[in-house]
């Protein structure tokens, strides 16, 4: 514009920055809250994800108290407690009223949380539908209780502090009174607009499969009728604690590696690799620079994108060693019998932990297990416990990688009828996937994505118990089939002893008959099948 020209009025723009909590108090039904039976679902899970990932972080065998009261039409006051390590007095606020505020966003461990949003998101939430703040309870071992009320100021995503107070031992602010004190752990109250109810998409059945697949937690919950649910404790084992990993070269996208060079403080490309990447030492850092024809010696910040991307390239073609599988943390066979055995108390059961392998330079691990008759129902189709780093999936079946493995077993092979491709009968098919980096279908983390590796990996599983279930189904039919035939021949041999006896002329039918039962006895043994 030229000197003394008169400048335009500016218009006021209709553009303004929205804070993460804003868009998801718009969206809530992205992160599980879209109706009020759903929500309290949402709700438990996000704790209760927290506690049993907070005590196995600390080696702690988990117990959690979940207790829900009814507090009018639609709304529900829900307070979960747990023995987990606490969060010191800094920290509480931030964890209940500032959502992506976490601690395993930045790692890349095994865990069932990852975005730090689900419990703020909760407290929300509560926010939200009851205009009431949470209040938390924690304790350190060796610290006193702090006791904090907390809100969130959604457009600034920061946590406004209403109460903040130390609770002493014997004070009756304790969350149950100061009958209910514990040396350390996290109690969350709030009170959300919900609808408790039972079946498949209920809180009962969440916290159930929870127990199924966590058998080493003790688990209580109280519904509104005040009847009490105990999800026992059978197992002292917790699962090999994860290692923390760094990104193996095969998974890594531009956008990240970009952001890593940006943050690194290595001198040198090769050193860049070397540090930042796992299974990247001297020899393949050098490989992967000669490769990409990128001088190793290159400090990392002087490379422009394209050669950011050619370097990327290369590493993803050079032969790298598998990514280390100590940062899986799978349940293994003896957990999944005992957690099956003890909620569901089938007839058989078999259970399969199959090798690590990796995905698109991410280490994963499947596990299955199949429960067979005793108390399962014998009406209709099966049921699925769908599981991801041990959280149950209730929701979005269909659309999930561990449906398409299950139909695409051929279940009559194992002596299991079919309606279409679901198989039939008293029988639940557990599927559980372990894995760093699990590709959800969307931000409710609801769905595992179908991608063929992992589908692939869960057939094999299912084949393997399949045939194990099959054999023992085979067996017990023979079983029967002999027990029968053993019942009609001893029901003739009563019969047929005074018909000998005068036939042969001699003998008595008491000997004969227990000639014939000894013969039967000795063919037509269904143990010895
Ligand atoms: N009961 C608890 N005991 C100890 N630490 C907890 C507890 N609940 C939450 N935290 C801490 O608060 C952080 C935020 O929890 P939040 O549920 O918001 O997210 P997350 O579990 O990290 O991830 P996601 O959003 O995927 O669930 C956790 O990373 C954890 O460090």
């Amino acid at each position: 514009m030229s000197e003394g020209m008169e400048q335009p009025e500016m218009e006021e723009s209709d553009h303004k920055e929205i804070s993460v909590a804003e868009f998801f108090e718009k969206n809530r039904h992205l992160l599980g809250f879209e109706n009020p039976q759903k929500s309290i679902i949402t709700v438990t899970k996000e704790a209760v994800d927290n506690s049993l990932d907070a005590c196995e972080g600390d080696e702690i065998l988990p117990e959690i108290h979940v207790l829900i009261d009814e507090i009018g039409d639609e709304k529900c006051r829900i307070e979960i407690r747990d023995n987990a390590i606490g969060l010191d007095r800094e920290t509480i606020p931030k964890v209940f009223g500032k959502l992506l505020y976490g601690s395993k966003f930045h790692k890349l461990q095994q865990s069932r949380g990852q975005q730090g949003i689900g419990i703020s998101a909760s407290a929300m939430y509560a926010q939200l539908t009851t205009g009431e703040p949470v209040t938390v309870w924690s304790k350190q071992e060796g610290e006193p209780c702090h006791k904090f009320v907390v809100r969130i100021d959604t457009e600034k995503n920061e946590p406004e502090i209403i109460e903040d107070e130390v609770v002493g031992k014997d004070s009756d602010e304790f969350p149950g009174g100061k009958d209910y004190y514990f040396d350390h752990g996290t109690t969350i109250e709030m009170n959300i607009e919900a609808k408790y109810t039972g079946g498949h998409h209920s809180v009962k059945n969440y916290l159930k499969h929870t127990a199924i697949m966590n058998p080493y937690a003790r688990i209580v919950l109280r519904e509104p009728d005040g009847n009490k649910i105990e999800y026992p404790r059978v197992s002292k084992d917790l699962p090999q604690k994860p290692k923390e990993i760094k990104p193996h070269p095969h998974g890594v996208e531009l956008g990240i590696m970009m952001r890593m060079i940006e943050g690194s403080s290595a001198r040198t490309v090769s050193s860049f690799l070397q540090n930042e990447f796992t299974r990247v030492g001297r020899t393949s850092a050098d490989d992967i620079c000669e490769e990409a024809g990128i001088d190793s010696d290159r400090r990392p910040n002087t490379l422009d994108k394209d050669e950011i991307e050619t370097l990327l390239k290369a590493a993803q073609n050079v032969k790298l060693q598998s990514p280390p599988k100590d940062c899986l943390s799978p349940i293994g066979e003896e957990l999944i019998e005992k957690g099956l055995q003890k909620e569901l108390n089938p007839d058989m059961i078999f259970a399969e932990t199959r090798k690590p392998k990796v995905y698109k330079g991410n280490p994963f691990q499947v596990e299955v297990g199949l429960a067979w008759g005793g108390d399962i129902d014998e009406e209709g189709s099966f049921d699925e416990l769908r599981f991801a780093n041990k959280v149950p999936l209730l929701y979005k079946k269909s659309s999930c990688v561990t449906t398409k493995a299950v139909e695409e077993v051929s279940w009559n092979r194992y002596n299991v009828s079919q309606t279409g491709d679901r198989p039939q009968g008293p029988l639940y098919i557990l599927v559980h996937i372990a894995s760093v980096w699990v590709p959800f279908t969307s931000e409710g983390k609801e769905a595992v994505a179908n991608y063929e590796d992992i589908r692939k990996e869960m057939k094999l599983a299912l084949q393997e118990v399949g045939r194990k279930l099959g054999r023992e189904l085979k067996r017990q039919e023979r079983r029967e089939i002999q027990e029968k035939k053993k019942r009609q021949l001893t029901s003739y041999a009563k019969e047929m002893g005074p018909a000998i006896v005068e036939l042969a002329g001699e003998g008595s039918p008491e000997e004969i008959e227990e000639k014939i039962q000894a013969m039967v006895h000795a063919d037509y043994n269904p143990e010895q099948l």
